[in-house]
């Protein structure tokens, strides 16, 4: 380890020493921690961080004043939809991703980075469970879904195949750690941050016991990862999300998926940076760090080497989509045959915003290019704009589901990530004051530079935009009950709904207590609450198939959960 004089001669280089300036106070143990985590940082990269940090945020706020005169919608030709137009075309959609699913070239990855600071809760998101009957979290939806998605495609094609999420290290040795050799800015940190004991070869114990966790920017904890035919999930997490989810993940059994199909690994972590270009110090003994944003998936796919996983297994396709969405469709066939038959190389599915202001990021051209502008940085004034018809000028809503071939992210982990432009977040950050005191600020102190997963849409060749129905794909969980949209009690009624009006189509019938029919109303909204409790497992039913032979005129009294054992039950 470096010596505290080398480190001060490092961090002064990058006009920060200010973060030894409780070091001699420290007692041994936080010193060498505070130590640790400030060799891992390259003094020219965090001297680059800090200045680009404080000129963003210098800039004046909002988007920039002719940004409304560059944007246009998406060209129709750009866009499919899974509703509109011929249901002959949509099956051949879907034939084609089943298709491609069958060869195990596609792969599902996860986003889950992120701290779930809105939704108020100290654990990954996905951990979360909304309140339905069957008490499942997010983690299980999704991965029932994977399995039904899995079974569906094998019965078609009669192969055994895997749509592969990566955690088992255990059989691996150690690696050497590469270089970054694409990286054209210097990479900020040098390994990844941990307590100076970590070591930097070998996969490290999980701090709660659990499954190991990566030790180091570079060790690639996969194990046998040229298991032929499976396809596989792949998780991305921060420092924040990787040791709950991966204890989660190996309490609950992998939920019955093969460990040896899902793959965890860390994105980057930044230094939250003051108003005037200084790392902050969250405590005497450690900087303020925050994951690089969810763009932050393309050094983080380099540095776990995920792209070269993917070509072992024979992954083509990769579906890319955020934790929060309790309806997400995981390699949904009809989006992924749709990409592949367009020969899109980067696509993205879109819903109608709901409404004006709904915290959703708007696909649509910039320049004639095909972008994504998020809803923090689209005025108020743009995003209420009318078409002619009287719709939202720019209604395609970003769900924050992309699909990318892997010769696209080749393209961007090789040429293109540093040439992503981070976003400015400007955050109330822990920290303490000039006498080393904790203070939680009650206004936004501090700036975080992120990258977002859709910035690489303008340099794809052939972008494709899908659009699908927000009753039956997206109902977003990112506040606390507290707030009216987008909290756990929606995200559970527009499930529920969603189901009920699933067995009322199959023709399932449901009584009250007295006997009596409850009302049918096959085309129910997801906003209101469900006439009957009905809860359908995704092993049972993916997309609402499969339902007619255990339900069609059947009565059942609320609540009906259909799960493969009730399935079993009614099946003739
Ligand atoms: C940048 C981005 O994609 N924005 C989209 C995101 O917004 P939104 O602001 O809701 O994005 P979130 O902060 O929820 O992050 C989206 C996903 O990225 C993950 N994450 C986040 C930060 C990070 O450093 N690492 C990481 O993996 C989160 O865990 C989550 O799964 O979802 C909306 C739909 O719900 C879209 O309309 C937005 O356009």
């Amino acid at each position: 380890m470096a010596s505290e004089a080398d480190l001060r001669a490092r961090l002064q280089r990058a006009s920060q020493e200010h973060l030894l300036r409780f070091c001699a106070e420290l007692a041994p143990e936080p010193r060498a921690a505070l130590l640790a985590q400030l060799e891992a940082l390259e003094p020219e990269a965090l001297r680059q961080h800090c200045q680009r940090a404080a000129a963003a945020c210098a800039r004046p706020p909002g988007p920039p004043s002719d940004l409304a005169a560059r944007l246009q919608p998406l060209p129709p030709e750009r866009v499919g939809s899974a509703t509109e137009g011929d249901p002959q075309t949509r099956r051949l959609w879907e034939e084609e991703g089943f298709h491609q699913i069958a060869l195990n070239r596609v792969a599902v990855l996860l986003l889950a980075g992120g701290q779930g600071t809105r939704l108020g809760v100290t654990y990954p998101k996905g951990m979360y469970q909304v309140g339905l009957p069957s008490q499942k979290t997010l983690y299980q939806l999704q991965a029932e879904r994977i399995r039904r998605v899995e079974q569906l495609a094998g019965e078609r094609y009669g192969t055994r195949c895997t749509v592969p999420w990566c955690a088992r290290l255990h059989s691996l040795g150690p690696r050497v750690i590469p270089p970054t050799p694409t990286c054209v800015a210097p990479a900020l940190l040098r390994t990844r941050t941990r307590t100076p004991a970590q070591p930097q070869t070998e996969p490290s114990p999980h701090p709660e016991g659990g499954l190991p966790v990566p030790s180091a920017r570079g060790t690639r904890p996969f194990a046998r990862l040229a298991q032929p035919c499976l396809p596989c999930r792949y998780i991305m997490t921060s420092e924040f999300t990787l040791g709950p989810t991966a204890k989660f993940f190996k309490e609950h059994d992998f939920f019955h998926l093969d460990p040896n199909n899902v793959i965890m690994f860390e994105q980057r972590m930044l230094p939250a940076v003051s108003f005037d270009g200084r790392a902050i110090l969250e405590r005497k003994d450690k900087v303020a760090m925050a994951p690089d944003g969810n763009g932050g998936l393309y050094s983080a796919l380099e540095d776990h080497q995920i792209l070269e996983d993917m070509e072992r297994r024979g992954v083509e396709f990769v579906h890319v989509y955020c934790v929060d969405n309790i309806l997400v469709r995981l390699a949904d066939p009809v989006f992924i045959g749709f990409c592949v038959l367009r020969g899109a190389d980067c696509g993205a599915k879109v819903v109608e915003k709901a409404y004006p202001e709904e915290p959703v990021g708007v696909v649509c051209q910039v320049d004639g290019v095909p972008q994504v502008v998020e809803y923090s940085e689209i005025s108020p004034e743009v995003a209420q704009l009318r078409a002619p018809g009287g719709g939202l000028l720019y209604n395609a809503g970003n769900i924050c589901n992309h699909f990318f071939t892997r010769d696209f992210l080749r393209t961007v982990t090789r040429e293109l990530e540093p040439l992503l432009q981070p976003h400015v977040a400007v955050k109330k950050v822990p920290c303490v004051d000039e006498h080393g005191h904790p203070v939680k600020p009650l206004q936004p102190n501090g700036i975080k530079m992120e990258k977002f997963v859709f910035d690489v849409l303008p340099f794809a060749k052939n972008f494709v935009a899908f659009q699908v129905l927000r009753e039956e794909e997206f109902s977003p969980l990112k506040n606390a009950d507290s707030a009216d949209r987008d909290n756990p009690s929606t995200s559970r009624r527009a499930l529920l709904a969603q189901h009920c009006r699933w067995a009322l189509r199959a023709g399932a019938r449901f009584l009250d207590a007295h006997g009596t029919r409850l009302l049918e109303q096959p085309s129910l909204p997801g906003s209101t609450e469900p006439p009957a409790i009905c809860e359908i497992s995704p092993l049972v039913s993916y997309a609402g198939e499969g339902l007619e032979e255990l339900l069609r005129g059947r009565e059942f009294r609320p609540p009906l959960i259909l799960d493969e054992a009730t399935a079993k039950e009614l099946r003739p």
